[in-house]
This record gives C-alpha cells, structure tokens and sequence, in this order.
C-alpha cells in the first residue's frame, strides 16, 4: 500500500483520488507544501496550468515539488499537469515546475476538436482500447532522447514518460478505466492492489 497524493490546488483532483482508491492505496488531497513529505509520488490532475503554476508559487510548494522530483519521485501530469511538468511551452516565456525534457503546446486542438474522445490502443499500457478525453488539451511538440514516447495520435505525442514522470494530454480520471492509473503505480515499484488486470508491457 503506498500513499498516492494528489495536488489539489484547483482541478480535477477528486476523480483521481477515487481511482486510486479503488486500486487499494491510500489517495492524500495535496494542498501545502508540508503534506508533500508524507507520500510516495503524486499525480498533477487537468484543470488549468497558469493558475495551478500561480498556486504552487503563492503555496510555497513549487521548489520543494521541484527539487524532489529531480530527485527521482515518481509523478504524474494530466493535462494541465503535464504543462506543469514541461521545460518549455510553446508560445511562452515561462515555464512552472520545468523539469521534464518536453516542449508543449496548449490548447493545441483547435475549436473544432476542443473536447473529443477517442478509443485507442497503447500496448505498453494494455493490451486492450483504452478511451481517451480530451479537453482544451496540449500534445507534445518536442522531446529529448530520454522521454520515451508512449502514444502518439494523429502524429502528436499525447503521452510520454522520462524516468519517474510520466506525462499524458488526455483525461484517464474521467473514465473508468484504471490502466494509466496501473502502469502509473508500478512506476512507483509496487504491485497495484485491486489490479483491474491491465495487461502491459511493463
Ligand atoms: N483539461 C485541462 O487540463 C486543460 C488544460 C488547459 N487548457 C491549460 O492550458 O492549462
């Protein structure tokens, strides 16, 4: 059993602690830079990054997030989370956590694609489709060599993962399947408890 925290600054923080639940760890609403000293990896959910990079800040817990993840603590981007995560956005000067080798672009479906779901199969998360939300999402425009590519739709990367970060432009949340949340665990070098039985390639 490990304890999973979840930034909940702002977002769609409450879907993913319930998910974690449901897999048998203990799922921790994050909002102070203390709390960050009692868990063993954290997720940043979807919702809107500017605002998310502002509350770090004003939280005091932009640094102390940074520094351990550099230090290898496993965490996970969702969308506006993976914005978080990224060194370089394209179209702005300023980056938030900056330290997984990814260039992002935001909001990067045009209007008529804003929100869209798609079925996809990822065979190095499962065997079988897994559906995919979108919502005001970035892709990845740019990855060094270290970033392992784990989907790329259309052409676009939409997740990835460096060592102990994983990054995905989609919404795994807000459906009810827990494969990502799976393979997100086992990053973390855990067996995942209630395994729905993602079958991967790990
Ligand atoms: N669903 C999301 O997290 C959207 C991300 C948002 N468009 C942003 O740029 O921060």
């Amino acid at each position: 059993m490990r304890n999973i925290g979840v930034l909940a600054l702002q977002g769609a923080f409450k879907e993913h602690i319930k998910i974690i639940k449901s897999l048998g760890h203990n799922a921790i609403e994050i909002r102070n830079a203390d709390q960050l000293e009692g868990i063993d990896g954290i997720i940043l959910p979807g919702g809107e990054s500017t605002t998310m990079g502002k509350l770090l800040v004003d939280f005091n817990m932009k640094d102390i997030l940074k520094s351990k993840i550099k230090n290898g603590f496993p965490v996970w981007g969702t969308c506006a989370g993976l914005i978080l995560l990224a060194k370089e956005i394209e179209g702005y000067e300023h980056s938030h956590l900056s330290v997984m080798n990814i260039k992002v672009k935001r909001n990067a479906y045009g209007r008529q694609l804003d929100s869209f779901i798609t079925n996809e199969k990822i065979p190095k998360v499962s065997e079988k489709e897994i559906p995919l939300v979108f919502i005001r999402a970035p892709y990845i425009v740019e990855t060094a060599e270290n970033v392992e590519i784990i989907h790329k739709l259309e052409g676009n990367i939409v997740a990835a993962r460096q060592d102990n970060m994983l990054a995905t432009s989609f919404h795994p949340e807000l459906t009810n399947n827990t494969c990502f949340h799976e393979y997100f665990i086992k990053m973390m070098g855990v067996p995942v408890e209630n395994s729905k039985k993602c079958v991967s390639s790990f």
